[in-house]
């Protein structure tokens, strides 16, 4: 089945609201049961992010999360690698400020996977908001979070100088967010969110995208 062309994802990505990072839940073997309830729940994207993982079990990971994806219409996003992302015909690619740069990523998937970018501050928020290559970027962590450990959090300051400066293209807050701290994240202007724990630590994942999805949609 052919993918997206990059003006369709480009559109979907518009319209989405609500990001799940996931690791491949090799403990549990529940990966693709565990995404199709967080995508029925209205999760817009997907990542794969398991640092543990060799290139070959991620694609077989990778696989097994773009059948549902493309099921409920979701965009699938690999992190850090462009390779992996161009052999698993993902459609997005997410890089932090340490990953490959931009234009290289470009090289490798040309311009029908879109890439995105994390930022830490409003210097990098704000350069993320112009950089050519980039089609959206992340703000956070907006609270500390053992799923990132070490990385200092600018907080909600950063979520509310990014809403201000009203950059052209989509951005999401990250880090330590749940359904009751998103009330504080929406309030100081962002108006898309990515979660890790929230959802997979849920004991129903399905009701927590729910939740999430309901107050951004709100
Ligand atoms: C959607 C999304 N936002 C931020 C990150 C973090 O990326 P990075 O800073 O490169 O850290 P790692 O996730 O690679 O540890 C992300 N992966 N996805
Ligand atoms: C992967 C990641 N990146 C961050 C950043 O600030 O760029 S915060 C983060 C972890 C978010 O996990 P949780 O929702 O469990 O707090
Ligand atoms: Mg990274």
């Amino acid at each position: 089945m052919p993918g997206l062309d990059g003006d369709q994802i480009r559109r979907r990505l518009a319209d989405a609201r609500l990001y799940l990072c996931t690791d491949a839940r090799a403990d549990r073997g529940d990966l693709a049961e565990f995404a199709d309830a967080a995508l029925a729940g209205g999760v817009d994207i997907v990542q794969l992010r398991d640092k543990r993982l060799e290139a070959g079990p991620e694609l077989r990971a990778l696989a097994a999360l773009a059948e549902v994806c493309a099921a409920h219409g979701a965009l699938l996003s690999v992190n850090d690698r462009a390779d992996v992302a161009l052999a698993a015909g993902a459609d997005v690619l997410h890089l932090g400020q340490d990953d490959l740069p931009v234009p290289l990523a470009r090289r490798v998937l040309g311009d029908d996977v879109v890439i995105g970018r994390s930022t830490h501050d409003r210097a990098q928020a704000s350069a993320a908001a112009g950089e050519p290559g980039v089609d959206y970027f992340c703000t956070g962590p907006c609270w500390p979070t053992p799923t990132k450990p070490g990385r200092a959090a600018p907080g909600l300051d950063l979520v509310r100088a990014t809403a201000d400066s009203a950059p052209g293209r989509p951005w999401f807050a990250i880090g330590g967010i749940d359904a009751e701290r998103l009330p504080r994240v929406l309030a100081a202007g962002a108006s898309r969110v990515v979660v890790v724990r929230a959802i997979t630590e849920a004991e129903d994942p399905k009701a927590a995208a729910e939740a999430l999805s309901a107050a951004l949609r709100g």
